[in-house]
C-alpha cells in the first residue's frame, strides 16, 4: 500500500483521518486478491492516494460483522445512541478543516464549498441523533373485544448505502446517521472517486464509539460490490445516491431479495422566471443555482425557463454574472469553480454543448481555450435551447446552463414537466397566484419559490418520477430505516377504554 501523498500529508492537522483501507468490523482491511485502484486530485491529475478493490468473500464478511454486531447495537436504548451519534457529531466538527481538505483533493470541489459540506454533512448526524428518540409507534382503537392494538417500530436491519462522487460526505452521513439511530448497522459503499472522505468518517465513527461491525465501509469494483450487496438476503435495505441508470440496475438486482429501497437519483430542475421578476435579480439566482460544484449538483438549475418579456435582458445580465465567475484549484483562494471529476465529464460535457449548437442553439459564452487544466470546462451559456437537444433532455451535471423563453404559464408548466426526471424545481416569481398555480402543477417532490437554497436536515429530500423513491432526512428520513410491527394483545379480559 503506498505512504501518504506528500500534499495531503503536508495539509492535515491529523494524518490519521486519511486512510487508505476499507474499514470492516472495525478494521482497517486491505484486499486479500491484491488489487487497488489509484484516487485522483480532479485539478491536477495527481494521484492521491489508492484503495483496495476488496474480494467477495471480504463483503460477505462484512455482512457477517454486521448481523453479529445487530443485536447489541439495536438493544441499546435510543438515548444511548444519541450520545455515540452526538460525539461522532463532535469530532466531526472539531476536524473539520481536515475533511474539507480531503474532500477537495478528492472532489476538486473549492475549499469553502468543502468546509459547507462537512457542516451540512454532520447536520444531519446531530439531526438524526434526536430523531432516533422519537420513532414513537402508535396506540390503535381497537375493534376485537378485550384487545388492545398498536404499533411499534423496529430497526428494519443491515442497510448498505451506495454514494456518490459529487457530495462525498453529506450523501454518507444523511442515510448513515439515520440508520444508525434507527439501530441498524451500516455498510457505505462510497464511489471510487471520493473514498477518502467515507474513510475519515470511518475513523471518527470508531473514535465515538460506533462498536466494531456497525459501521463499515467496503471498497471494490462497484458493480462486483453492488451485486453482492444487492442480492445478500441479510442486507434488508438498501439507500443509493446515484444517476438514474444505475438506479435501475440495483432495483433490479435487488428484486430476487425484495429490498427496502430509497433511491436519490438524477435531477433536471426547471428554473422557472416569471415576467414580473427583476431580471438582475433572477440572474443572479439562476447563476447561483446552476455553478455549484461546477453544475455538478443533482438540484443544479437545468433548463433556465424565462418568460419572453424579459429574456434578453436576463440572458445579459446572466452572461455579466456568469463571466464574474473564477475557475481554478479549488485549494487557492477566490476560486468559484474547480475541476469536473474526471475527464469523461469534460467529454461529456463538451459534447452536450456540441449538440446544442448544432441544433441550433446560440452559445453566448463559453470560451475553452481558458481552462486552467485538463479536467476544467469553463462556464457556458447557450440560448434558443429547445427540448430535442441533450443540454435539455439530459442531466447535464456540467458547468453547462440552457435558456430559453416561454410565453404563458401553461407553456412553461408544460416544459418543466417535459422530463423523465422529477427531483427539484425553481420558481421565481413575487405573483402569489402564479407561484401557487405553478407549485402545483409541477411535476417535482421538491419546488423551491425564490430561494436558490432548499436543503437542510428537516427537509424532506426526495423526487417523483425516475428522480427516486423514498425521501431523506426530515421527519421522516429515520422512516426509511424502520419497519412498523403491528401487535394485538387479546384476551386481556374487560379493561375499560381498550
Ligand atoms: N437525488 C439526490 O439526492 C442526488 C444527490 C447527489 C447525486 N445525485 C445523482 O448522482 C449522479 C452523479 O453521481 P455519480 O456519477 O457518482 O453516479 P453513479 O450512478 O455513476 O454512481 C453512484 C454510485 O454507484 C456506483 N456505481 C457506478 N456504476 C455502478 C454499477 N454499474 N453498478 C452498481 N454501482 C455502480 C458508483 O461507484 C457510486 O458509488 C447524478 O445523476 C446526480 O443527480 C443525486
Ligand atoms: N445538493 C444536494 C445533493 C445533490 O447533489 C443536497 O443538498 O443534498
Amino acid at each position: 500500500m503506498t505512504t501518504l501523498s506528500t500534499t495531503l500529508a503536508k495539509r492535515l492537522e491529523d494524518p490519521r483521518l486519511f486512510r487508505q483501507y476499507a474499514y470492516v468490523n472495525g478494521k482497517w482491511t486491505h484486499g486479500e486478491g491484491g488489487r487497488e485502484e489509484a484516487v485522483y486530485d480532479p485539478a491536477t491529475n495527481e494521484a492521491i492516494g489508492h484503495i483496495p478493490l476488496l474480494e467477495a468473500n471480504q463483503i460477505t464478511a462484512a455482512v457477517d460483522a454486521a448481523e453479529d454486531a445487530f443485536g447489541q447495537w439495536r438493544a441499546l436504548r435510543a438515548d444511548e445512541r444519541c450520545e455515540r451519534l452526538l460525539a461522532w457529531y463532535d469530532l466531526i466538527q472539531a476536524n473539520r478543516e481536515d475533511l474539507a481538505t480531503i474532500m477537495t483533493l478528492e472532489q476538486g470541489k473549492p475549499l469553502p464549498d468543502s468546509r459547507g459540506e462537512v457542516q451540512y454533512g454532520a447536520s444531519f448526524v446531530r439531526w438524526f441523533a434526536e430523531e432516533g428518540k422519537r420513532t414513537y409507534g402508535d396506540t390503535i382503537p381497537s375493534p376485537i373485544p378485550n384487545a388492545s392494538l398498536g404499533t411499534l417500530k423496529e430497526p428494519v436491519g443491515i442497510s448498505a448505502m451506495i454514494t456518490p462522487w459529487n457530495f462525498p460526505l453529506a450523501m454518507i452521513t444523511r442515510k448513515a446517521a439515520a440508520a444508525l439511530a434507527a439501530g441498524c448497522p451500516v455498510i457505505i459503499k462510497p464511489a471510487n472517486e471520493t473514498p477518502f472522505s467515507a474513510l475519515a468518517l470511518a475513523e471518527l465513527a470508531e473514535r465515538a464509539g460506533i462498536p466494531e461491525g456497525i459501521f463499515n465501509v467496503v471498497l471494490g469494483d462497484p458493480p462486483e460490490v453492488s451485486k453482492i450487496l444487492c442480492s445478500e438476503p441479510r442486507i434488508r435495505a438498501l439507500s443509493f445516491t446515484g444517476s438514474t441508470r444505475v438506479g435501475r440496475i440495483l432495483i433490479e438486482q435487488s428484486a430476487n431479495t425484495v429490498k427496502r429501497l430509497a433511491l436519490e437519483l438524477g435531477g433536471n430542475a426547471p428554473f422557472i422566471v416569471g415576467p414580473d421578476m427583476d431580471p438582475k435579480e433572477a440572474a443572479y439566482a439562476a447563476v447561483a443555482a446552476k455553478f455549484q460544484t461546477a453544475g455538478q449538483d443533482c438540484l443544479a438549475a437545468n433548463r433556465i425557463l424565462v418568460h419572453e418579456s424579459i429574456h434578453d435582458e436576463f440572458v445579459e445580465q446572466f452572461a455579466e454574472r456568469m463571466s464574474a465567475l473564477t475557475v481554478g484549484n479549488g485549494l487557492e483562494s477566490e476560486i468559484d469553480l474547480g475541476p469536473l471529476i474526471h475527464r469523461q465529464a469534460v467529454d461529456k460535457a463538451a459534447s452536450i454543448v456540441d449538440d446544442a449548437v448544432s441544433k441550433g442553439a446560440t452559445m453566448v459564452a463559453g470560451d475553452q481555450s481558458q481552462a486552467p487544466g485538463e479536467n476544467f470546462f469553463m462556464p457556458v451559456l447557450l440560448t434558443n435551447v429547445t427540448a430535442n437537444m441533450k443540454v435539455w433532455r439530459e442531466e447535464n451535471f456540467a458547468p453547462v446552463a440552457g435558456i430559453t423563453k416561454y410565453s404563458s404559464d401553461d407553456e412553461v408548466i408544460e416544459m418543466a414537466n417535459d422530463t423523465e426526471y422529477g427531483l427539484a424545481a425553481y420558481i421565481y416569481t413575487h405573483d402569489i397566484r402564479r407561484i401557487w398555480k405553478l407549485m402545483r402543477a409541477l411535476e417535482y417532490g421538491m419546488v423551491s419559490v425564490n430561494s436558490v437554497k432548499m436543503t437542510g436536515p428537516p427537509v424532506p429530500f426526495g423526487g417523483v418520477k425516475q428522480s427516486g423513491l423514498g425521501r431523506e432526512g426530515g421527519a421522516t428520513g429515520i422512516d426509511e430505516y424502520l419497519e412498523t410491527k403491528y401487535y394485538c394483545l387479546g384476551a386481556l379480559g374487560s379493561v375499560s377504554g381498550s
